[in-house]
């Protein structure tokens, strides 16, 4: 069977005009389209500069707000499976970061609120607290692909929770996308570093998708990359607009999960039960 899927991480610039940030990000849809891409991933907060005091004014509905119609039609229009990067999303009085997932005819077929929210405070680096007005989702979210391939859905800071992988790896994904934001601080040593780790514990292939890197607020790190369930990374950007393409073959992950089969030979008999506690 046929287990190869082209796919395009798209790095893109984010500006203050939402109008413009979703138009660019269709742009770009159709250029990895038109290079062969047939799973297409955006970056977290696309639509929305980084911050705590955009995410009300720039949150949406969802599937109604504006963000949500492009990236149905964009699915449907280049006949691709998209991943549409996060937008705050408004429900119910509350705000959710979130990423929404798309078939090829147009059709939601998923949504992911991010589990962990970026609360962290590193002096003289940075400091951030989403949870002053985002909250957290509570849910998995995962979609197939041709050829019963499984993908799990996280969210930048969620990359730094081994058990969120885990449970999607349990789940029998094979592929797990990252919308992500890193940020100058923490970006250069843990960005390149955590996927890696993701990806080979779990022994799937993992995407983060960053934004561009701006010149002001929150300047993101950029270096979307593609890691494959060995723990190599196959394909990184620089900080730039740019395109990420990879042909991913599935059959790596059959054949690390043969050759190193750690799972089964977890001792999940003794961990929590024996050792814990002794
Ligand atoms: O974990 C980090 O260092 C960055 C996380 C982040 O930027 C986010 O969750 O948006």
């Amino acid at each position: 069977m046929h287990r190869k899927v082209q796919a395009a991480l798209i790095q893109l610039v984010v500006g203050k005009s939402r109008s413009k940030n979703i138009e660019n990000a269709n742009q770009m849809i159709c250029e990895a389209k038109n290079k062969g891409a047939k799973l297409i991933a955006l970056p977290e907060c696309f639509n929305s500069p980084y911050g705590t005091n955009f995410f009300k004014e720039y949150s949406e509905s969802i599937p109604n707000g504006p963000t949500c119609k492009m990236l149905s039609n964009a699915a449907k229009e280049n006949e691709v499976y998209l991943v549409g990067g996060t937008i705050p999303e408004e429900d119910n009085g509350k705000i959710y970061n979130t990423c929404t997932v798309w078939d090829p005819k147009g059709e939601l077929i998923g949504k992911y609120r991010k589990m962990h929210l970026f609360d962290i405070d590193i002096p003289g680096g940075i400091t951030f607290k989403e949870s002053e007005i985002l909250t957290a989702g509570n849910d998995l979210q995962t979609f197939t692909i041709d050829n019963n391939i499984k993908v799990g859905i996280g969210i930048c800071y969620d990359l730094r929770f081994e058990e969120l992988a885990k449970l999607y790896r349990k789940r029998n994904c094979e592929l797990l996308i990252y919308p992500g934001a890193f940020n100058m601080t923490t970006g250069p040593l843990h960005w390149e570093l955590l996927q890696k780790a993701r990806a080979l514990d779990n022994q799937l292939f993992v995407f983060a998708v960053s934004p561009a890197r701006g010149d002001k607020g929150y300047i993101a790190w950029g270096h979307s990359q593609v890691t494959n369930p060995w723990g190599k990374v196959i394909a990184q950007a620089g900080h730039t607009e740019e395109i990420v393409y990879c042909e991913l073959d599935f059959d790596e992950c059959d054949k690390i999960r043969q050759q190193i089969p750690t799972f089964p030979q977890r001792r999940t008999d003794i961990y929590d039960t024996i050792l814990l506690n002794k």
